[in-house]
């Protein structure tokens, strides 16, 4: 119907009165609306019940039948149903308005052969001088229309037949003339905006689905729901399946933190002896640690809902938002009660107010104000509690962590040996392994991973397994452990990158300078291996050494490693004439060393027991120490530096058949463990300090008795 009439389709005023259709349209266009909002609604804001509900739903449709035809309501609820009514109204719209089509519509030709020279016609109206419809002598058709260029050319060609059939000028056909305007022609105008704002709607709809989780995050959010807190929570039932069991190897922080799961699990116990329960706990501790672990154990425990946001998700640059999202997360919280927010990184708003070269952040401040002010603002009978991680515990603003807000700090430090191989037994529990998970097995790659924290460890577990199945393996083994480890510390092999010999030549020298030094120093740590295969970023040879759990240093154990790392360069002076850039890295570790022993340690008797350490974070104004110092600091550092120099040039001129040894060695095998170094120099004249090494990776037969112990030969 459409297509007849090429003029009609072209004029959509044309359209007019027969456009019948608005009052069908209008009742599914409210309800699609409404429909479509609620759906929005339950997108954009966070609507802890959602899971919930939509089970219900299904719940519903399943006992109802799959049918979705016979249910109006389940279909208005299809979401799926409504992505479709906005291009679905569109195109309604445009068909309608170019279609409205006569019946008996035709052109002024067919018009004149077929009826008006017949005689057939018995009134014209002329409509918006554009249209004609003729009323005819017949029933079928009754009336018919077709459009006309001009009225004047019309009139002219009327007259003309009508001349020609020689009708009278007293019977000749009525013409009236008239003007309809049609609800489209008011509609019309508003038609691009309305199109325009519900494609901005159904464009905006579109991208918020897209988002990552479903709720927050989408383009929409950030128009509409930035001040709603992007809190994700764990579903209790299904998320939270961490235990304290899980969390391996920091008792203390679980024994502390356990007072929260006993009052979120029975809180009568302690309001009826009306005791405050502590509103909230900071967990500090290197990244990687397990602090979100314990907070999630801690709610796995309690059998609570667990929120969890991270701070810098407050921090926006619109202001006022920060603290909008603090007060969204509480009043979330309140309604799921009893339940655990965590704050992942809280020193993103909670750095101390005053600190920072830029002074105080208003922004941040009000977001830490708002926190501050909903904190106190709950009461112990709500029933939440406050739990927040943070790598620098020492910046926080104290009245964070005054009484009645965070007043509990837990401290979780980097787990040592046996927490290390607690952990591992965590990890290992969900590889195939070749033998069973032992006492000893986990023991030893604890202390083959001294500094490892938690998510280290769970890293290296992975990487074990990646390696192992790419190599097609059937279980994982020790020896992908080990490379694992490696990788993990010195970073990937890159035996791509080929050395020439003179260079590989240097490498070895240089390394093999290293290794002699760490061999002959009662201080040093356990060497494990000695390569010359290029590794990570720019190492070309790297020697691997296990420091054990140590808590204190002592002044003799930092000279001897500043003598350890001047190895490798002074083994290149004293075996080519020139010398190489391969010791860069080597320099800075050594002039670390001596500045903090001068600067920090006092470790120099000249400049005696003081702290030089400026806090950088603080501009300087005036010079916190004289000229003199100045100097004298510098003597110092290089006096330090120096006498570490001499004492590893004694020692390697006193080794050089060692070092070519080793050297030799290295050049022909690329990589010498410990074994190897032992059968090319004997055993290590002392007695390894590291009791980890000693009990996990010796073999038997050394741990027992040490036969060169207390051999000298420094
Ligand atoms: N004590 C532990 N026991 C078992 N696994 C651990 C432990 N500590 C860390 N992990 C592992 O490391 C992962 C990362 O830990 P988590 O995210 O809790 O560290 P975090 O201290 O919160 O780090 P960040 O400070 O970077 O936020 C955990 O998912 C877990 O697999
Ligand atoms: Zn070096």
């Amino acid at each position: 119907m459409f297509l007849r009439g090429s003029i009609a389709r072209l004029r959509p005023e044309l359209a007019k009165v027969r456009f019948q259709q608005p009052p069908r349209i209008a009742p599914l266009l409210v309800r699609s609306f409404s429909s479509g909002q609620q759906t929005r609604f339950k997108q954009t804001f966070f609507n802890p019940n959602e899971e919930p509900d939509k089970n219900k739903d299904n719940k519903k449709r399943k006992k109802k039948g799959p049918d979705l035809g016979n249910q109006p309501q389940d279909f208005f609820k299809n979401t799926k149903w409504t992505n479709w009514i906005f291009p679905g109204l569109v195109i309604t719209l445009l068909l309608n308005s170019y279609s409205g089509a006569e019946n008996n519509q035709m052109t002024f030709q067919d018009f004149k052969v077929n009826f008006l020279e017949k005689g057939l016609v018995k009134r014209i109206t002329v409509i918006n001088s554009s249209f004609v419809e003729a009323e005819l002598v017949t029933q079928h058709p009754r009336i018919v229309g077709f459009t006309i260029g001009s009225v004047e050319f019309f009139e002219k060609e009327l007259d003309e037949i009508q001349d020609k059939l020689g009708i009278p000028n007293n019977e000749r056909i009525p013409v009236s003339y008239i003007r309809r305007s049609s609800i489209l022609s008011y509609i019309m105008p508003f038609v691009p905006t309305l199109i325009l704002i519900g494609g901005t709607y159904y464009l905006a709809r579109q991208l918020q689905k897209r988002a990552p989780n479903g709720k927050g995050g989408g383009p929409l959010n950030n128009i509409m729901g930035i001040g709603k807190s992007k809190a994700k929570l764990f579903n209790q039932e299904t998320d939270i399946t961490v235990k304290f069991k899980d969390v391996a190897g920091c008792d203390e922080a679980k024994e502390e933190i356990m007072e929260f799961v006993t009052f979120l699990k029975e809180p009568k116990k302690y309001e009826k002896l009306g005791a405050k329960i502590p509103k909230g706990a900071i967990l500090s501790g290197p990244p990687g640690t397990g602090k979100t672990l314990l907070a999630k154990a801690t709610a796995g425990e309690a059998g609570v809902p667990f929120l969890s946001v991270s701070g810098s998700e407050f921090v926006e640059m619109y202001v006022g938002v920060g603290a909008s999202r603090v007060r969204d997360l509480f009043s979330t919280a309140r309604k799921l009660a009893p339940c655990i927010i965590f704050v992942d990184e809280i020193d993103a708003i909670g750095k101390s107010r005053e600190s920072g070269p830029m002074g105080a952040n208003d922004e941040k401040e009000a977001t830490l104000n708002q926190l501050l002010v909903e904190m106190d603002g709950f009461e112990d009978t709500d029933h939440i509690v406050v739990l927040a991680g943070t790598n620098r515990a020492d910046i926080l603003d104290k009245a964070l962590t005054r009484p009645g807000r965070f007043d509990r700090h837990i401290s979780i430090d980097r787990p040592d040996i046996e927490g290390r191989k607690a952990i591992y037994k965590v990890h290992l529990k969900p590889l195939k392994l070749e033998h069973p998970v032992t006492d000893e097995f986990a023991g030893r790659l604890a202390a083959l991973t001294p500094g490892f924290s938690g998510a280290d460890i769970s890293n290296c577990c992975n990487e074990a397994a990646l390696i192992a199945a790419r190599e097609d393996a059937e279980v994982v083994k020790l020896v992908h452990f080990e490379r694992a480890i490696e990788r993990v510390i010195a970073g990937l092999e890159r035996k791509s990158r080929v050395l020439s010999p003179e260079e590989k030549k240097t490498v070895a020298y240089h390394e093999a300078g290293h290794a002699i030094c760490g061999w002959y120093l009662q201080y040093a740590d356990p060497l494990l291996k000695v390569s010359i295969i290029p590794r990570g970023q720019g190492a070309l040879g790297y020697a691997q050494y296990l420091p054990g759990d140590e808590y204190l240093i002592s002044q003799e154990q930092f000279e001897h490693r500043m003598i350890m790392a001047l190895g490798g360069r002074v083994s290149e002076e004293l075996n080519f004439d020139d010398i190489t850039t391969g010791a860069a890295d080597d320099f800075k570790k050594v002039t670390q060393m001596a500045n903090m022993m001068i600067l920090r340690l006092g470790m120099s008797k000249k400049l005696g027991t003081i702290t030089f350490e400026t806090n950088s974070q603080q501009p300087q104004v005036h010079k916190l120490f004289s000229e003199e110092t100045f100097e004298l600091i510098d003597n110092e550092v290089k006096r330090v530096i120096n006498e570490a120099y001499e004492k590893c040039r004694n020692l390697l001129t006193e080794k050089l058949d060692e070092v070519e040894k080793v050297a030799q060695e290295l050049l022909a095998k690329e990589v010498l463990t410990r074994d190897d170094m032992i059968r090319l120099l004997g055993p290590r004249p002392f007695e390894e300090k590291n009791d980890a090494f000693k009990k996990y990776l010796l073999p038997p037969n050394e741990q027992q008795n040490h036969p060169e112990e207390g051999a000298q030969a420094a």
